[in-house]
């Protein structure tokens, strides 16, 4: 499959072409274009924006089921279309075709599973302290959302935004990451299909001008940002200086302990998979494994032998297990942090070496660096990339210090046939989410996702809790 597609924005139900000065290219193969794109401004911007408030009032007042049934629609046409779908997100975004087509099969479900929630939306009646009068609470919609997402999950993450948003009676203007577009257009295109009124959906492809401009666009209610601290800093500024609702969704420098008691072939299985299936590019990623001193020795051996194993290759080839960084971009940021931890003092075990295939990809070896310092660069700093560091201590309370020791809180993981420290683990490790015996991550579809310190900000996503960020509490009280 070589073939360029040409994609448009969606405004208004239309798509709206312009010229194509923009591309995503395969990261596999980076001979191939997978996409030529129109490169959107503000002007885009105000367009879909207008377009999504035109939208607003007809989809608010909709029946649920209406849009129940168009979720559910889309999430089956979604379904059956996964293996043309995942290809081509592996094709553009680089992880493994067993990778590409699971995220498309969670994106289907994700949409099915609002479609449910858009029935369950309730309220309270409550008592009041004045005797004959009643307290209702009802969640409405709240108007535009702004959606930005990133490059790493180009299907799952749009879903878990754009499904909530409009299950609850919301329109949206969407600006997918620079390296993805192709697969969020998959995605616009189907909920369309799926019988999607025109303006509901608003897709303006673009750079960080467009992110800019929905942040500061007088019109957007809300916005749901998934991407790097730095951005999401200035996400959260701008849209407080205008009072927008924000939710940010950024890094992580995720966790997993390693006791003594652990099963170690079962612990070397949950640190290769958090820390290099997907490349190591989530945002839960493992990429601390702090390791109790009885174990450490043969723990790092054994996942050292599994990483040096691991076939990097080809997304499309169906024996690949780890496809290549999404950019050159990407790529250089795991190199930097490789020589970082070696100058830090780190000992390369696995990897570790620039790796060239016989096509021009961003591929890169998967490392393991042992012997390194809990405050060292490599420790604090999200990598984002195919790159784990090994942190030695002496015991479980010195772990669970090093653990909560950095800036980040997305994930925390631990390995243990302790109950007392796992009860314990789950109550003071300072992460929105933890793991006891499992990755850091894989997260299900359906319960809420989100950190604490800098990894996220506002409410919680995905789940029940979405209901929170994209709906509008009104308290109402009535007397007879
Ligand atoms: N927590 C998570 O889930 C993720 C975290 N990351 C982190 O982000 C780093 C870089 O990845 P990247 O995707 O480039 O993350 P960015 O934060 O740069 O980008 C995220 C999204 O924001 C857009 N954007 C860029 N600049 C602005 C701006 N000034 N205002 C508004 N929107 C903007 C991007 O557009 P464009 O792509 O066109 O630049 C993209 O759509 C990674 O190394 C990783 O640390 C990345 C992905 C997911
Ligand atoms: O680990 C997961 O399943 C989700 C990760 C994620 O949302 C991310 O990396 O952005």
């Amino acid at each position: 499959m070589t073939e360029t597609l040409e994609l448009s924005h969606w405004i208004g139900g239309e798509k709206i072409a312009g010229s194509r000065p923009g591309e995503s290219l395969n990261p596999s193969d980076t001979r191939q274009v997978v996409a030529r794109t129109p490169k959107g401004g503000a002007a885009e911007v105000d367009q879909a924006v207008q377009a999504a408030r035109a939208a607003f009032g007809p989809w608010a007042d909709a029946s649920p089921e209406v849009r129940s049934d168009i979720l559910d629609r889309a999430g089956t046409l979604l379904m059956e279309r996964r293996e043309a779908v995942g290809r081509l997100l592996s094709r553009e975004e680089g992880k493994t075709l067993a990778e590409g087509i699971g995220e498309t099969a969670r994106a289907a479900r994700i949409l099915k599973f609002f479609a449910g929630e858009a029935l369950r939306l309730h309220g309270q009646n409550l008592a009041s302290t004045r005797p004959g009068v009643e307290i209702q609470t009802y969640r409405q919609p709240v108007g535009v959302f702004g959606l930005i997402t990133p490059w790493n999950f180009p299907i799952a993450i749009p879903a878990w935004k754009i499904a909530p948003a409009i299950a609850f009676g919301n329109t949206v203007v969407i600006k997918p990451a620079g390296p993805t577009p192709a697969t969020a257009e998959a995605l616009i295109a189907i909920l369309h299909e799926a019988g999607l009124p025109g303006g509901v959906v608003n897709m303006v492809i673009g750079d960080g001008d467009v992110g800019r401009a929905i942040v500061a666009h007088p019109d957007v209610d809300g916005i749901s940002f998934t991407g790097s601290q730095k951005v999401g800093a200035g996400v959260a500024e701008g849209a407080m200086k205008r009072q927008a609702r924000v939710q940010l969704e950024m890094g992580g420098k995720n966790p997993l302990i390693v006791l003594d008691d652990a099963d170690l072939e079962r612990a070397v299985a949950i640190a290769l998979d958090g820390s290099f299936f997907a490349t190591g590019q989530r945002c839960t990623a493992s990429s601390r494994l702090i390791v109790q001193d009885g174990v450490h020795d043969r723990f790092v051996a054994a996942l050292a032998e599994k990483v040096e194993a691991l076939r990097v290759g080809d997304a499309l080839d169906p024996t690949t297990q780890m496809g290549p960084a999404v950019t050159e971009a990407q790529r250089q940021t795991a190199y930097d942090y490789i020589d970082i931890a070696r100058d830090g003092g780190g000992r390369v075990l696995a990897g570790g070496e620039r790796l060239s295939l016989d096509k021009p990809g961003w591929y890169v070896q998967p490392t393991l660096i042992v012997d390194t310092q809990a405050d060292a660069r490599i420790n604090t700093e999200e990598v984002f990339g195919p790159v784990a560091s090994t942190i030695r201590v002496a015991s479980y309370e010195e772990a669970l210090a090093v653990a909560n020791g950095v800036e980040f809180g997305l994930s925390a993981g631990i390995v243990t046939q302790s109950l007392k420290h796992a009860r314990d683990f789950q109550r003071r490790a300072r992460a929105g989410m933890t793991m006891v015996n499992l990755a850091t991550a894989g997260v299900d579809y359906h319960v809420p996702f989100g950190g604490t310190k800098k990894s996220s900000y506002g409410p919680r996503e995905q789940g029940f809790a979405a209901a929170d960020f994209y709906t509008l509490t009104k308290t109402s009280y009535s007397a007879g």
